[in-house]
Protein backbone atom coordinates (compact mmCIF):
# COMPACT_ATOMS: atom_id res chain seq x y z
CA UNK A 1 0.00 0.00 0.00
CA UNK A 2 1.40 3.23 -0.63
CA UNK A 3 1.61 5.96 1.55
CA UNK A 4 -0.54 8.67 0.51
CA UNK A 5 0.06 12.32 0.77
CA UNK A 6 -3.73 14.18 0.11
CA UNK A 7 -3.33 17.19 -2.11
CA UNK A 8 -2.38 20.47 -1.69
CA UNK A 9 -4.19 23.10 -2.57
CA UNK A 10 -3.62 26.01 -4.88
CA UNK A 11 -4.62 28.84 -1.94
CA UNK A 12 -2.77 26.57 0.91
CA UNK A 13 0.52 28.76 1.68
CA UNK A 14 1.23 28.48 5.46
CA UNK A 15 4.38 29.79 5.32
CA UNK A 16 3.42 32.92 4.29
CA UNK A 17 2.37 36.40 5.64
CA UNK A 18 0.17 38.99 4.30
CA UNK A 19 2.80 41.82 2.55
CA UNK A 20 3.05 45.46 3.77
CA UNK A 21 2.43 47.98 1.14
CA UNK A 22 5.54 49.57 0.69
CA UNK A 23 6.03 49.18 -3.33
CA UNK A 24 2.38 49.86 -3.95
CA UNK A 25 2.61 52.77 -1.21
CA UNK A 26 5.17 54.48 -3.97
CA UNK A 27 2.12 55.31 -5.78
CA UNK A 28 -0.06 57.08 -3.56
CA UNK A 29 -3.71 56.81 -2.96
CA UNK A 30 -4.29 57.90 -7.08
CA UNK A 31 -2.04 55.13 -8.15
CA UNK A 32 -3.18 52.76 -6.20
CA UNK A 33 -7.04 53.03 -7.65
CA UNK A 34 -5.44 53.12 -10.91
CA UNK A 35 -3.63 49.75 -10.66
CA UNK A 36 -6.71 48.49 -9.25
CA UNK A 37 -8.14 49.87 -12.67
CA UNK A 38 -5.44 47.90 -14.39
CA UNK A 39 -6.10 44.99 -12.97
CA UNK A 40 -9.55 44.92 -14.28
CA UNK A 41 -8.65 45.83 -17.30
CA UNK A 42 -6.13 43.36 -17.81
CA UNK A 43 -8.49 40.49 -17.02
CA UNK A 44 -11.28 41.69 -19.05
CA UNK A 45 -9.54 42.64 -22.15
CA UNK A 46 -10.12 45.81 -22.91
CA UNK A 47 -9.27 47.82 -20.45
CA UNK A 48 -12.04 50.77 -19.81
CA UNK A 49 -14.99 48.60 -21.33
CA UNK A 50 -13.85 45.67 -18.47
CA UNK A 51 -13.96 47.96 -15.81
CA UNK A 52 -17.98 49.04 -16.36
CA UNK A 53 -18.74 45.16 -17.13
CA UNK A 54 -17.26 43.07 -14.53
CA UNK A 55 -17.00 43.35 -10.40
CA UNK A 56 -13.24 45.14 -9.04
CA UNK A 57 -10.88 41.98 -8.87
CA UNK A 58 -9.32 41.68 -5.26
CA UNK A 59 -6.19 42.78 -5.90
CA UNK A 60 -5.27 41.17 -2.68
CA UNK A 61 -5.88 38.04 -3.34
CA UNK A 62 -3.13 37.19 -5.50
CA UNK A 63 -0.75 40.31 -4.62
CA UNK A 64 -0.81 39.86 -1.17
CA UNK A 65 1.02 36.85 -0.60
CA UNK A 66 4.23 37.57 0.85
CA UNK A 67 7.06 34.42 1.70
CA UNK A 68 9.74 35.39 4.30
CA UNK A 69 13.19 35.59 2.73
CA UNK A 70 14.69 34.73 6.07
CA UNK A 71 14.64 31.01 7.59
CA UNK A 72 16.36 27.45 8.23
CA UNK A 73 15.65 27.15 4.51
CA UNK A 74 15.77 28.94 1.51
CA UNK A 75 12.06 30.45 0.18
CA UNK A 76 10.86 28.17 -3.07
CA UNK A 77 11.29 24.57 -1.73
CA UNK A 78 8.32 23.98 0.57
CA UNK A 79 5.75 26.30 -0.62
CA UNK A 80 3.41 25.28 -3.27
CA UNK A 81 4.96 26.08 -6.89
CA UNK A 82 3.55 29.47 -8.30
CA UNK A 83 1.78 30.20 -11.73
CA UNK A 84 5.03 31.68 -13.14
CA UNK A 85 8.22 30.73 -13.11
CA UNK A 86 11.99 31.25 -14.22
CA UNK A 87 15.05 29.23 -14.61
CA UNK A 88 18.29 31.09 -15.08
CA UNK A 89 21.59 29.46 -14.80
CA UNK A 90 25.32 31.31 -15.34
CA UNK A 91 28.49 30.96 -15.51
CA UNK A 92 30.90 32.72 -13.63
CA UNK A 93 33.35 35.59 -15.90
CA UNK A 94 37.01 34.41 -16.77
CA UNK A 95 38.09 36.93 -14.35
CA UNK A 96 35.95 36.79 -11.47
CA UNK A 97 36.86 34.00 -8.17
CA UNK A 98 35.37 33.90 -4.90
CA UNK A 99 35.74 37.59 -3.82
CA UNK A 100 33.83 38.44 -6.43
CA UNK A 101 31.31 35.34 -6.38
CA UNK A 102 30.60 36.31 -2.64
CA UNK A 103 29.96 40.14 -3.83
CA UNK A 104 27.37 38.72 -6.12
CA UNK A 105 26.11 36.80 -4.11
CA UNK A 106 25.25 39.68 -1.28
CA UNK A 107 23.74 41.85 -3.98
CA UNK A 108 21.18 38.82 -4.92
CA UNK A 109 20.49 38.38 -1.39
CA UNK A 110 19.72 42.01 -0.76
CA UNK A 111 17.92 41.94 -3.89
CA UNK A 112 16.23 38.68 -3.51
CA UNK A 113 14.70 39.92 0.50
CA UNK A 114 13.95 43.67 -1.00
CA UNK A 115 11.70 42.07 -3.65
CA UNK A 116 9.71 39.42 -2.03
CA UNK A 117 8.63 41.80 0.39
CA UNK A 118 7.67 44.05 -2.33
CA UNK A 119 9.68 46.51 -2.34
CA UNK A 120 12.11 48.01 -5.06
CA UNK A 121 15.48 46.66 -5.48
CA UNK A 122 18.04 48.50 -3.19
CA UNK A 123 21.11 48.18 -5.74
CA UNK A 124 22.79 50.94 -7.77
CA UNK A 125 20.42 49.97 -10.50
CA UNK A 126 17.56 51.60 -11.51
CA UNK A 127 14.06 49.87 -10.78
CA UNK A 128 13.23 48.94 -14.24
CA UNK A 129 9.82 50.09 -12.75
CA UNK A 130 7.83 46.62 -13.97
CA UNK A 131 6.19 45.64 -10.91
CA UNK A 132 5.56 49.15 -9.48
CA UNK A 133 2.00 48.69 -8.80
CA UNK A 134 2.14 45.17 -7.24
CA UNK A 135 2.19 43.62 -4.07
CA UNK A 136 4.89 40.79 -3.68
CA UNK A 137 2.55 38.01 -5.10
CA UNK A 138 4.24 35.36 -3.54
CA UNK A 139 7.54 35.70 -5.10
CA UNK A 140 10.00 33.52 -3.91
CA UNK A 141 13.94 33.51 -4.97
CA UNK A 142 16.14 30.58 -4.65
CA UNK A 143 19.89 30.10 -4.95
CA UNK A 144 22.00 27.06 -6.00
CA UNK A 145 25.75 26.40 -7.01
CA UNK A 146 26.91 23.93 -9.74
CA UNK A 147 29.47 21.57 -9.32
CA UNK A 148 31.86 23.74 -11.66
CA UNK A 149 31.38 26.83 -9.27
CA UNK A 150 33.91 25.32 -6.43
CA UNK A 151 36.35 24.72 -9.25
CA UNK A 152 36.71 28.59 -10.23
CA UNK A 153 36.34 29.93 -7.15
CA UNK A 154 39.18 27.66 -5.16
CA UNK A 155 36.58 26.26 -3.21
CA UNK A 156 37.12 22.38 -4.92
CA UNK A 157 38.21 21.34 -1.29
CA UNK A 158 34.58 21.99 0.07
CA UNK A 159 32.45 20.47 -3.02
CA UNK A 160 29.67 18.75 -1.20
CA UNK A 161 30.21 14.72 -2.58
CA UNK A 162 26.52 14.65 -3.48
CA UNK A 163 27.31 17.12 -6.67
CA UNK A 164 28.89 14.45 -8.55
CA UNK A 165 27.54 14.65 -12.29
CA UNK A 166 24.12 12.43 -12.67
CA UNK A 167 25.00 9.01 -13.97
CA UNK A 168 23.93 8.85 -17.99
CA UNK A 169 20.72 7.63 -18.83
CA UNK A 170 20.03 5.42 -21.81
CA UNK A 171 16.65 7.98 -22.50
CA UNK A 172 18.99 11.15 -22.03
CA UNK A 173 19.64 13.17 -24.84
CA UNK A 174 20.80 16.27 -23.36
CA UNK A 175 21.72 19.65 -24.90
CA UNK A 176 24.72 20.64 -22.85
CA UNK A 177 24.10 24.50 -23.55
CA UNK A 178 20.59 24.27 -22.02
CA UNK A 179 22.09 22.00 -18.77
CA UNK A 180 24.78 22.40 -15.92
CA UNK A 181 26.29 26.05 -15.11
CA UNK A 182 28.15 27.60 -12.00
CA UNK A 183 25.06 29.50 -10.30
CA UNK A 184 21.06 29.40 -10.38
CA UNK A 185 18.52 30.95 -9.66
CA UNK A 186 15.07 29.33 -9.45
CA UNK A 187 12.41 32.87 -9.29
CA UNK A 188 8.17 31.61 -9.07
CA UNK A 189 5.64 34.63 -8.28
CA UNK A 190 1.64 34.28 -9.06
CA UNK A 191 1.76 37.74 -11.08
CA UNK A 192 4.03 37.34 -14.21
CA UNK A 193 5.12 41.12 -14.24
CA UNK A 194 6.37 40.69 -10.48
CA UNK A 195 8.60 36.91 -11.67
CA UNK A 196 10.17 39.18 -14.80
CA UNK A 197 11.42 42.28 -13.07
CA UNK A 198 13.04 39.74 -10.24
CA UNK A 199 14.18 37.86 -13.69
CA UNK A 200 15.75 41.11 -14.64
CA UNK A 201 16.78 42.72 -11.63
CA UNK A 202 18.69 39.72 -10.54
CA UNK A 203 20.06 39.49 -13.87
CA UNK A 204 21.49 43.10 -14.25
CA UNK A 205 22.99 42.13 -10.96
CA UNK A 206 25.67 39.74 -12.47
CA UNK A 207 27.03 42.10 -15.05
CA UNK A 208 30.31 41.75 -14.98
CA UNK A 209 30.67 38.85 -12.65
CA UNK A 210 28.45 36.14 -14.27
CA UNK A 211 26.98 35.69 -17.78
CA UNK A 212 23.93 34.05 -18.31
CA UNK A 213 24.07 30.45 -19.34
CA UNK A 214 20.90 29.23 -19.73
CA UNK A 215 17.16 31.06 -18.74
CA UNK A 216 13.52 28.50 -19.41
CA UNK A 217 10.42 29.67 -18.09
CA UNK A 218 7.12 27.74 -17.06
CA UNK A 219 3.82 28.10 -15.82
CA UNK A 220 1.46 26.41 -13.26
CA UNK A 221 -2.20 27.27 -13.03
CA UNK A 222 -2.95 30.51 -11.36
CA UNK A 223 -4.47 30.97 -7.98
CA UNK A 224 -8.15 31.17 -7.72
CA UNK A 225 -8.69 29.59 -11.30
CA UNK A 226 -10.88 26.56 -10.59
CA UNK A 227 -13.49 26.35 -8.02
CA UNK A 228 -12.53 22.72 -7.51
CA UNK A 229 -8.78 23.09 -6.40
CA UNK A 230 -6.99 19.83 -6.69
CA UNK A 231 -3.45 19.35 -7.01
CA UNK A 232 -2.57 21.50 -10.90
CA UNK A 233 -2.20 19.70 -13.34
CA UNK A 234 -0.06 19.16 -16.11
CA UNK A 235 0.36 19.58 -20.04
CA UNK A 236 -0.89 16.06 -20.81
CA UNK A 237 -4.11 16.99 -18.53
CA UNK A 238 -2.69 14.59 -15.60
CA UNK A 239 -3.00 15.84 -11.48
CA UNK A 240 0.44 16.08 -11.14
CA UNK A 241 2.08 16.05 -7.51
CA UNK A 242 -0.55 14.10 -5.44
CA UNK A 243 1.89 11.45 -3.72
CA UNK A 244 4.25 14.19 -2.76
CA UNK A 245 6.00 14.10 0.80
CA UNK A 246 4.35 16.70 2.57
CA UNK A 247 5.53 19.00 5.59
CA UNK A 248 3.74 17.60 7.56
CA UNK A 249 5.30 13.88 7.21
CA UNK A 250 8.03 12.91 10.38
CA UNK A 251 9.81 12.36 7.76
CA UNK A 252 10.11 15.39 5.61
CA UNK A 253 12.89 17.20 6.58
CA UNK A 254 15.38 13.99 6.63
CA UNK A 255 13.50 13.39 2.81
CA UNK A 256 14.88 16.90 1.51
CA UNK A 257 17.04 18.82 3.42
CA UNK A 258 20.34 18.26 4.64
CA UNK A 259 20.40 17.87 8.20
CA UNK A 260 22.47 20.14 10.78
CA UNK A 261 25.81 17.84 11.64
CA UNK A 262 25.53 16.70 7.75
CA UNK A 263 28.30 16.82 5.74
CA UNK A 264 29.09 19.32 4.23
CA UNK A 265 28.51 21.68 7.60
CA UNK A 266 27.55 24.81 5.34
CA UNK A 267 24.84 22.54 3.79
CA UNK A 268 23.13 22.52 6.85
CA UNK A 269 19.27 23.14 6.18
CA UNK A 270 20.35 23.32 2.47
CA UNK A 271 18.96 20.73 -0.31
CA UNK A 272 20.09 19.35 -4.09
CA UNK A 273 17.95 20.18 -6.90
CA UNK A 274 17.31 17.89 -9.69
CA UNK A 275 16.16 19.93 -12.65
CA UNK A 276 15.69 17.91 -16.13
CA UNK A 277 13.32 19.72 -19.22
CA UNK A 278 11.35 17.61 -20.36
CA UNK A 279 9.50 17.73 -23.42
CA UNK A 280 6.25 16.15 -23.96
CA UNK A 281 5.51 14.14 -27.43
CA UNK A 282 1.97 15.73 -26.68
CA UNK A 283 0.51 14.74 -30.73
CA UNK A 284 0.93 10.73 -30.28
CA UNK A 285 0.15 11.30 -26.31
CA UNK A 286 -2.86 13.69 -27.22
CA UNK A 287 -3.48 10.44 -30.40
CA UNK A 288 -3.53 7.89 -27.69
CA UNK A 289 -7.25 6.42 -25.87
CA UNK A 290 -7.87 7.43 -22.81
CA UNK A 291 -8.18 4.22 -20.80
CA UNK A 292 -4.60 3.84 -22.48
CA UNK A 293 -3.12 7.09 -20.90
CA UNK A 294 -4.42 6.26 -17.52
CA UNK A 295 -2.99 2.74 -17.58
CA UNK A 296 0.44 4.63 -18.81
CA UNK A 297 0.67 6.39 -15.40
CA UNK A 298 -1.88 4.48 -13.00
CA UNK A 299 -4.22 7.27 -12.26
CA UNK A 300 -7.84 8.07 -13.34
CA UNK A 301 -7.11 11.37 -15.28
CA UNK A 302 -10.26 13.25 -14.65
CA UNK A 303 -9.74 12.75 -10.72
CA UNK A 304 -6.37 11.75 -10.14
CA UNK A 305 -7.81 8.35 -8.29
CA UNK A 306 -5.59 5.20 -8.33
CA UNK A 307 -6.52 2.74 -10.77
CA UNK A 308 -6.37 0.04 -8.07
CA UNK A 309 -9.10 2.53 -6.08
CA UNK A 310 -12.37 1.32 -7.93
CA UNK A 311 -14.86 3.77 -9.20
CA UNK A 312 -15.72 5.28 -5.87
CA UNK A 313 -12.18 6.61 -5.46
CA UNK A 314 -10.54 10.20 -5.23
CA UNK A 315 -6.92 11.05 -5.34
CA UNK A 316 -6.44 10.91 -1.97
CA UNK A 317 -7.50 7.36 -1.96
CA UNK A 318 -4.32 5.17 -1.13
CA UNK A 319 -2.18 3.73 -4.08
CA UNK A 320 -2.92 -0.20 -3.81
CA UNK A 321 -0.19 -1.82 -6.03
CA UNK A 322 -1.21 -5.60 -5.30
CA UNK A 323 -4.70 -5.23 -6.36
CA UNK A 324 -5.79 -7.03 -8.95
CA UNK A 325 -8.91 -6.70 -11.30
CA UNK A 326 -11.53 -9.26 -11.92
CA UNK A 327 -9.41 -10.86 -14.88
CA UNK A 328 -6.75 -11.33 -12.52
CA UNK A 329 -4.49 -8.67 -14.29
CA UNK A 330 -2.71 -5.94 -11.87
CA UNK A 331 -4.90 -2.70 -11.74
CA UNK A 332 -1.92 -0.60 -11.86
CA UNK A 333 0.19 -2.18 -14.79
CA UNK A 334 3.89 -3.25 -14.12
CA UNK A 335 4.96 -0.32 -16.35
CA UNK A 336 2.88 2.21 -15.00
CA UNK A 337 4.46 5.67 -13.95
CA UNK A 338 3.27 5.44 -10.22
CA UNK A 339 4.65 1.74 -9.51
CA UNK A 340 8.12 2.42 -11.23
CA UNK A 341 8.50 5.92 -9.31
CA UNK A 342 6.82 4.90 -6.00
CA UNK A 343 8.81 4.69 -2.77
CA UNK A 344 8.12 1.03 -2.20
CA UNK A 345 9.39 -0.20 -5.14
CA UNK A 346 12.57 2.39 -5.27
CA UNK A 347 14.08 1.00 -1.43
CA UNK A 348 12.16 4.06 -0.05
CA UNK A 349 13.85 6.69 -2.54
CA UNK A 350 11.57 9.80 -2.54
CA UNK A 351 11.84 13.42 -3.35
CA UNK A 352 9.86 16.60 -3.24
CA UNK A 353 8.52 17.45 -7.07
CA UNK A 354 7.84 21.49 -7.95
CA UNK A 355 7.60 21.29 -11.45
CA UNK A 356 6.60 23.92 -13.71
CA UNK A 357 4.99 23.24 -17.19
CA UNK A 358 6.32 24.99 -20.67
CA UNK A 359 5.97 26.17 -23.68
CA UNK A 360 8.43 27.55 -26.26
CA UNK A 361 6.24 28.01 -29.66
CA UNK A 362 6.67 24.90 -32.00
CA UNK A 363 9.14 23.20 -33.43
CA UNK A 364 9.74 22.53 -37.81
CA UNK A 365 7.76 19.45 -37.90
CA UNK A 366 4.93 21.32 -36.32
CA UNK A 367 4.97 19.52 -32.97
CA UNK A 368 4.63 21.79 -29.51
CA UNK A 369 7.86 22.30 -28.11
CA UNK A 370 6.42 22.62 -24.48
CA UNK A 371 6.68 19.78 -21.58
CA UNK A 372 7.90 19.71 -17.92
CA UNK A 373 10.53 21.44 -16.13
CA UNK A 374 11.23 18.95 -13.69
CA UNK A 375 12.51 20.00 -10.75
CA UNK A 376 12.81 17.23 -7.64
CA UNK A 377 14.20 18.25 -4.24
CA UNK A 378 16.23 16.10 -1.77
CA UNK A 379 18.88 15.96 0.71
CA UNK A 380 20.50 13.22 -0.78
CA UNK A 381 20.22 13.24 -5.18
CA UNK A 382 21.74 8.86 -4.25
CA UNK A 383 18.34 8.73 -2.55
CA UNK A 384 15.92 10.40 -4.40
CA UNK A 385 16.21 11.16 -8.36
CA UNK A 386 18.90 9.30 -9.63
CA UNK A 387 17.62 5.37 -8.32
CA UNK A 388 14.37 6.21 -9.26
CA UNK A 389 15.18 7.57 -12.98
CA UNK A 390 17.63 4.62 -12.95
CA UNK A 391 14.31 2.22 -12.57
CA UNK A 392 12.21 4.83 -15.16
CA UNK A 393 14.76 4.28 -17.48
CA UNK A 394 14.56 0.46 -17.31
CA UNK A 395 10.30 0.08 -18.10
CA UNK A 396 8.29 3.28 -17.99
CA UNK A 397 4.90 3.21 -19.89
CA UNK A 398 5.53 6.96 -20.11
CA UNK A 399 8.66 7.02 -21.56
CA UNK A 400 7.87 6.82 -25.52
CA UNK A 401 5.69 9.89 -24.77
CA UNK A 402 8.79 12.18 -23.37
CA UNK A 403 12.46 13.38 -23.85
CA UNK A 404 14.81 14.32 -21.71
CA UNK A 405 16.11 17.02 -22.96
CA UNK A 406 18.44 19.42 -20.59
CA UNK A 407 19.70 18.66 -16.92
CA UNK A 408 21.39 20.37 -13.96
CA UNK A 409 22.04 19.61 -10.68
CA UNK A 410 22.86 22.31 -7.63
CA UNK A 411 23.40 22.21 -4.10
CA UNK A 412 21.08 25.13 -2.62
CA UNK A 413 22.54 26.22 0.82
CA UNK A 414 19.99 26.72 3.99
CA UNK A 415 18.36 30.14 4.10
CA UNK A 416 20.21 33.18 5.40
CA UNK A 417 19.56 34.22 8.87
CA UNK A 418 19.01 37.77 9.46
CA UNK A 419 22.17 39.79 8.32
CA UNK A 420 23.59 37.10 6.36
CA UNK A 421 23.29 36.91 2.41
CA UNK A 422 22.63 33.32 0.74
CA UNK A 423 25.62 30.74 0.56
CA UNK A 424 27.88 32.81 3.10
CA UNK A 425 28.46 30.29 5.50
CA UNK A 426 30.24 28.81 1.77
CA UNK A 427 32.38 31.80 0.89
CA UNK A 428 33.76 33.06 4.10
CA UNK A 429 33.27 30.06 6.20
C1 LIG B 1 12.91 10.55 -11.62
C2 LIG B 1 11.80 11.04 -11.18
C3 LIG B 1 10.59 11.40 -12.00
C4 LIG B 1 10.51 11.91 -13.27
C5 LIG B 1 11.62 12.26 -14.23
C6 LIG B 1 9.10 12.08 -13.55
C7 LIG B 1 8.56 12.58 -14.74
C8 LIG B 1 7.21 12.79 -15.00
N1 LIG B 1 6.15 12.46 -14.20
C9 LIG B 1 4.96 12.84 -14.78
C10 LIG B 1 3.66 12.67 -14.27
C11 LIG B 1 3.33 12.09 -13.05
N2 LIG B 1 4.21 11.61 -12.11
C12 LIG B 1 3.49 11.11 -11.03
C13 LIG B 1 4.03 10.55 -9.88
C14 LIG B 1 5.39 10.49 -9.58
N3 LIG B 1 6.46 10.78 -10.39
C15 LIG B 1 7.64 10.62 -9.71
C16 LIG B 1 8.93 10.80 -10.21
C17 LIG B 1 9.25 11.27 -11.49
N4 LIG B 1 8.41 11.68 -12.46
C18 LIG B 1 7.31 10.21 -8.39
C19 LIG B 1 8.31 9.92 -7.29
C20 LIG B 1 5.93 10.11 -8.30
C21 LIG B 1 5.11 9.70 -7.08
C22 LIG B 1 4.99 8.20 -6.99
C23 LIG B 1 4.14 7.78 -5.80
O1 LIG B 1 4.66 7.83 -4.67
O2 LIG B 1 2.98 7.45 -5.99
C24 LIG B 1 2.09 11.25 -11.31
C25 LIG B 1 0.95 10.74 -10.42
C26 LIG B 1 0.46 11.75 -9.43
C27 LIG B 1 1.47 12.13 -8.38
O3 LIG B 1 1.64 11.43 -7.38
O4 LIG B 1 2.12 13.14 -8.60
C28 LIG B 1 1.99 11.87 -12.55
C29 LIG B 1 0.72 12.25 -13.26
C30 LIG B 1 5.30 13.42 -16.02
C31 LIG B 1 4.30 13.96 -17.00
C32 LIG B 1 6.68 13.39 -16.16
C33 LIG B 1 7.53 13.87 -17.25
C34 LIG B 1 7.19 14.77 -18.14
FE1 LIG C 1 6.29 11.45 -12.38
Amino acid sequence: MSKHHPARRPGDRPDERPAGPSRRRLLGAAGAAGAAGLVVGAAGGALGTAAATEPPADLASVGRGRVPFHGAHQPGIVQPAQAHGHLIAFDLAADAGRREAAALLRRWSRTAEALMAGETPPSRLHDTGIALDAGPSSLTVTFGFGRTFFDRTGLAARRPAALEPLPPFSSDALDPKRSDGDLWIQIGADDSLVAFHALRALQREADGTARVRWQMSGFNRSPGATADPRTARNLMGQIDGTNNPRQTDEDFERRVFVPSGGDPAWMAGGSYAVLRRIRMLLDDWERTPRDEQERVIGRRKSDGAPLSGGPGGTETTPVDLEKRNADGELAIAADAHVRVTAPETNGGAAMLRRSFSYHDGFRDDGAPDAGLLFIAWQADPLRGFVPVQRKLDRGDALSRFIRHEASALFAVPGGAGEGEYVGQRLLEG
